[in-house]
């Protein structure tokens, strides 16, 4: 948000207090080197007034451990959270990023009552970057070029929307066809690396942060400045791909006043399938958590 001069005034909160102070200072050493910014480390009541609270707090997964696998711990750090963000008079738009997102994304517009529109979820903004990126590379194309969705659960049961995906202006598929660059086995296999990325981050350093602070920018320039991008974050489905109340990460437009609506993708049937049994994973979890 520093580096891209996305808003005025920057607020840390945390339950570790000398660790915002800390980062409040480390940041503004950098202000000489970006655009004026206010940047302090505040507390709830600070939220009265803010445009978007971005939530990245909680538990993170250790090494072995799933997104899922974070849910109890995380839906009580949240209800707690939500609850003081909500009192402090907030009236703008929530961006989660801790995991599992789809069901904190969905915990958060329970527990703050707010209309889901303005409950934002990172989704699978960071996996479809991820995809987009290897992509780029198997085809020798600058990854901004490369059209293609993750979706589903941000975690184990994403999916790829291949019946979506295209290189600059050509469907991958007809390349695949004509033999041209990766073969469908080495697509999956792309796939894998995606779906799989966090887990061999967090086994070489511990936790992932570059990635997903650049997708969260990103997220927040496409509110902030009213962009109308279409961004697969996670968002209350309602009777979109023949599924109902439940957060899923799925190509949708994001403006100022959060989700405007959901650009459903004619998928083809197994995709359909992995979607609604993504959906289902976060169903029965959900249940858990509530
Ligand atoms: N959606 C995505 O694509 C990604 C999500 N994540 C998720 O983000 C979350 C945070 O991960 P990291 O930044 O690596 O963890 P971290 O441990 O570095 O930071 C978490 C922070 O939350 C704070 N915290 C804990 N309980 C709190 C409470 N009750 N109130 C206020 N602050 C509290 C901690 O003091 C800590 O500073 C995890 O759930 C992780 O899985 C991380 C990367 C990508
Ligand atoms: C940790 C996480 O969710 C990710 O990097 O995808």
């Amino acid at each position: 948000v520093l580096n891209q001069g996305l808003a005025n005034e920057l607020v840390l909160i945390d339950i570790n207090k000398e660790k915002t102070k800390g980062d409040a200072m480390d940041l503004n050493h950098g202000l000489p080197f970006s655009s004026p910014m206010r940047i302090w480390a505040g507390d709830y009541e600070d939220c009265k007034d803010a445009d978007l609270v971005v939530i990245t707090a909680g538990a993170n997964q250790k090494p072995g451990e799933t997104r899922l696998d974070l849910v109890n711990k995380n839906a009580g750090i949240f209800k707690e959270i939500i609850s003081k963000v909500t009192k402090s008079g907030f009236d703008g738009l929530f961006l989660v990023a801790t995991n599992p997102v789809d069901i904190l994304s969905y915990l958060t517009m329970k527990y703050s009552g707010l209309p889901a529109h303005r409950v934002i979820g990172s989704g699978t903004v960071l996996d479809t970057a991820r995809l987009r990126y290897l992509l780029g590379e198997a085809y020798h194309v600058n990854s901004q070029n490369v059209h293609a969705y993750i979706i589903g659960e941000h975690g184990d049961t994403e999916l790829p929307a291949w019946s979506h995906a295209y290189i600059g202006t050509r469907p991958i598929s007809d390349y695949v066809k004509a033999g041209v660059g990766p073969t469908q086995d080495e697509l999956n296999q792309i796939f894998t690396n995606v779906r799989d990325a966090a887990y061999h981050i967090i086994n070489s350093k511990g936790a992932t942060y570059y990635g997903i602070a650049m997708g969260l920018a990103r997220i927040t320039r496409a509110i902030l400045n009213n962009e109308n991008s279409v961004l697969t974050v996670s968002t209350l489905l309602r009777g979109e791909y023949g599924l109902n109340d439940i957060y899923l990460g799925v190509p949708a437009v994001v403006t100022r006043s959060g989700i405007r609506e959901v650009i459903e993708l004619n998928l083809e049937e197994q995709e359909l399938e992995k979607l609604h049994h993504s959906a289902e994973i976060l169903t029965q979890q959900l249940y858990k958590a509530k």
